[in-house]
């Protein structure tokens, strides 16, 4: 007599999710949601990206000379968790989560971010956390969809107005100025649409949900749904 023992890893196929879209669009909240809910692994590649910027500035790199970054690019040590409760980032083994969070670090991370040293280092980074999530994993950022993981199973781009995106941020940073967050946002998409390698792009095959009007539980059953259509065709 046998047995045929099925484990939920082996009756839910594993699946790759990969969410782009500019800044505040709703990528982070939705992705860690639709993780947790799925029971996925979750990777948020722009805190890879500040993680590294982070290091450079603390470390007098000039972060308007490319030269200089890209020679000192290898130098840290970037760890990223993938526990959608608890997503955490370390550089050189000390946790970075709040650190890259600074005004500073966002208003340097796409001049550092441009770098094709960079992103040859981090998207080998992304690419090797990826291949080793067995359960699947939700991956999100800026060029995961076109360049990082061009096989996604699925891929969302997110969109909404600049204005809603710059109330969603302006509600966070308690007392900003709407206008100068709005100016801010739009400087950094303008910055990352416009590098040479690989710029924020939404992927020929991405599913677009535009978020403006739509509340983030609106969203996340949105992708929810839409990752449970393409496990059950997998
Ligand atoms: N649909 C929505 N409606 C209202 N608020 C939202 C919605 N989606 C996200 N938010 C809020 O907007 C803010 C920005 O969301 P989030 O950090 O997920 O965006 P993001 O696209 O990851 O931004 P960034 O690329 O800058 O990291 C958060 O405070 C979040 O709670
Ligand atoms: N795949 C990615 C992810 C992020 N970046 C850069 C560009 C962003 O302005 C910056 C910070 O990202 P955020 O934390 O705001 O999501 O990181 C990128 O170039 N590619």
């Amino acid at each position: 007599m046998s047995f045929a023992v099925e484990t939920a890893a082996e009756t839910t196929p594993a699946v790759i999710v990969a969410i782009d879209g500019p800044s505040g669009t709703g990528k982070s909240s939705t992705s860690k949601a639709v993780a947790a809910q799925l029971g996925l692994s979750y990777l948020d590649t722009g805190a890879q990206y500040r993680a590294i910027t982070c290091w450079m500035v603390e470390n007098g790199i000039d972060v308007a000379d490319p030269a200089a970054v890209a020679a000192a690019a290898a130098k840290p040590e970037i760890v990223s968790g993938t526990d959608p409760a608890a997503p955490a980032i370390t550089v050189d083994g000390r946790d970075v989560a709040q650190a890259i969070r600074t005004p500073e670090v966002t208003s340097k991370v796409s001049a550092v971010s441009a770098v094709p040293e960079v992103r040859s280092l981090i998207t080998g980074l992304q690419r090797s956390i990826a291949a080793s999530a067995a359960g699947g994993i939700v991956v999100e950022g800026r060029d995961i969809g076109t360049t990082v993981l061009p096989g996604a199973d699925l891929k969302i781009f997110l969109t909404a107005s600049p204005e809603a995106r710059a109330a969603r941020r302006s509600g966070e940073l308690k007392g900003s100025d709407v206008q100068a967050t709005r100016e801010a946002l739009i400087k950094r998409d303008t910055a990352d649409s416009s590098r040479k390698t690989s710029p924020l792009a939404k992927a020929d095959d991405a599913v677009e949900v535009d978020t403006t009007e739509l509340t983030l539980q609106q969203v996340i059953e949105c992708v929810v749904t839409l990752v449970e259509e393409k496990r059950a065709a997998k």
